[in-house]
Formats: structure tokens, sequence, C-alpha cells
């Protein structure tokens, strides 16, 4: 049996209007399931924490990488398969592993049956899918996450507008930080770093092609640093990685490896899949082949 996770909040209400489309295509298909709806953040986790493994052979996720992020963490290792209906205002993971945006694609995806199984990267104990930054991208997250102009952008619709605005905001008050770096036991030392990012699939921050070449079934994670960059120049490379042309900039180094420590001198936000985390280290690593994803 399929369990559906809807979060009817995602993308601003679309996740709602995503899972009513849901509900008429699995009556047309005769699938059984059974359908919880998220209240609040963490319940997604909570709804999946103590799941029968054989009676759910698939979660399916109505909602955005916040939400998946926390199923992703429950489903690490299981038997139990992982199924998306893009419904975020990024979906990024949708996107980096070619899943339909339109529910019907999506769906129909799911129903095949046919999954890949994909590595699961870990911070500590915090597992993620996608990406985990720190620096920039951490600190944009964390004031869009706090901003009143958030709420109020979001209730007009134009949720996307708060995060370009604090893009803006935090270019021109952010103060890079000299950073170790260790990858499989080479040691890098980087001094202005704006940020770093720790890559099992492409995409971030809603269509940002961080890393283009990462492959979540390699049983590696790629590492994009930028360091002694000005804000300036900054802000002309950054449209740039929407199509990952930034790789080749002087300013930009890109590493792979299997196990990443991050040293920063002074604090850096991290956030995995759009999260904020609080970990006091940054010790990369990945689980090979961890999750089945449909
Ligand atoms: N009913 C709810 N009300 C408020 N917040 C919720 C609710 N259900 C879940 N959440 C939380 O909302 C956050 C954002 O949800 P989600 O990631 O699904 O959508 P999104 O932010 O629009 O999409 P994306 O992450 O792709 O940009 C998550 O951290 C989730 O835990």
């Amino acid at each position: 049996m399929y369990h559906i996770i809807v979060n009817k909040m995602a993308g601003n209400g679309k996740g709602l209007r995503m899972w009513k489309e849901a509900e008429k295509y699995l009556e047309e298909k005769n699938v059984t399931y059974l359908v919880s709806f998220t209240e609040y953040a963490g319940h997604a986790g909570e709804l999946i924490e103590n799941i029968d493994e054989n009676l759910i052979h698939a979660v399916v996720v109505v909602g955005g990488d916040g939400t998946i992020h926390e199923v992703v963490n429950k489903l690490v290792h299981k038997k139990v398969a992982l199924g998306i209906v893009p419904a975020g205002s990024g979906n990024d993971l949708a996107r980096s592993l070619g899943v339909p945006f339109a529910v019907e694609g999506a769906l129909s995806r799911i129903l095949k049956g046919s999954y890949q199984l994909i590595d699961v990267p870990k911070v500590e104990e915090e597992h993620y899918i996608s990406i985990a930054g720190l620096g920039f991208d951490g600190k944009v997250a964390e004031v869009t996450n706090r901003s009143r102009s958030k709420r109020l952008l979001n209730k007009l619709g134009l949720g996307d507008l708060s995060y370009v605005l604090n893009i803006f905001r935090v270019l021109f008050t952010y103060q890079p930080s000299d950073v170790s770096i260790e990858v499989d036991e080479k040691f890098y030392k980087f001094q202005d770093v704006w940020l770093i990012a720790v890559a099992n699939l492409p995409y971030y921050g809603g269509g940002i092609m961080i890393c283009p070449d990462a492959c979540g079934t390699d049983g590696e994670l790629d590492i994009c640093v930028v360091s002694g960059i000005g804000r300036w120049e900054l802000l002309f490379v950054f449209p740039l990685a929407f199509r990952g042309r930034h790789i080749k900039h002087r300013n930009v180094t890109m590493f792979r490896g299997a196990s990443i420590k991050i040293s920063p001198s002074s604090s850096m936000v991290m956030q995995c899949d759009g999260e904020i985390v609080q970990n006091k280290t940054a010790d990369f690593s990945v689980d090979e082949n961890a999750l089945k994803i449909f």
C-alpha cells in the first residue's frame, strides 16, 4: 500500500491543488492508499516514524523539498521506496531526477513501480538527498525563513521574490571566512570563502545547477567552493550558475570525494536540502545505495 503525505501549504498552496488532482487520478486507477496531511514542520517525519514495512511499500510526498527531506531521514536503509509529486516552490530533487512536474506524469512514474537505488549523504546524523551548503546560501535561507517579508510575499503568491530580495541583502553584508577542507585525506586551505556546496545531485535554490556533474549513484559527493571573489563580481557570476557555467570561473573550485571535513575559521550557517541545521562540525560521508526512489 502507498502512504501519501501531503503538505497542503507547500509552494504557497500548490500542495493542496496538486493533491486534489492526484486524488482524482488515483481513484480512476483504483489505487489503494493511506493519506496523511502535515500540520507543522517536522510532522512528515513523525507520521512515518514507526512505518510498518510489511504494509507500506512506498511513501509518496505531495510537497516540496523540505517535506521530502524529513521523509528521506526516516526511509534510509528501509525496504520502503520514495515517490514524489513535486508541489514545492523549488522542486530541485524532481528537477535533478527528471520527475515530471505535472501530477499525472509524476504519479504514473510511481505507479509503474520501477525504482532506482540512490546514495544518501549525511552530515553527522542528518541525512539529505540533494545538496548541503555552508556560507552565503545558508545565510540566505536563514534570513528568508525568519523574515516577515516572506510571509507577506507568500500571501501575495510571490514567495520566490523573497529569496531574490534576501540574496541582495546578504550579498552586501556577508563576511567571508577562511576554510580548511579535507577531501579523502587531502588537505586544502581557502581564503575568503563565500560558499561551499556538498552535492549528491546537481540542483538547489530553485534551479541553480551548482554542481552540474553530481551523480546520486557514484558513491561520491561533488564539492563547489566559491572564494576570493568581490561582491560585484559574485553578482555577475551568480546567473551563470543557472546553467552550470560558473564552474570555469577562476574563483570557483570543484572537487569530488567520499569523505569530506570542512573547518571554517568562523561559524558558517549550514543548510541541508534548504533546511537550516545547527551542527557543530561539518563531516560528510555517503550511505551508498541507501534509498529506493521512483
Ligand atoms: N501544514 C503546515 N503548515 C506550515 N508548515 C508546514 C506544514 N506542513 C509542513 N510544513 C513545513 O513547511 C516547510 C516547507 O515545506 P515544503 O518544503 O514542502 O514546501 P516549499 O518550501 O514550498 O518547497 P521547496 O522546499 O521545494 O522550496 C517544511 O519545513 C515543512 O516541514
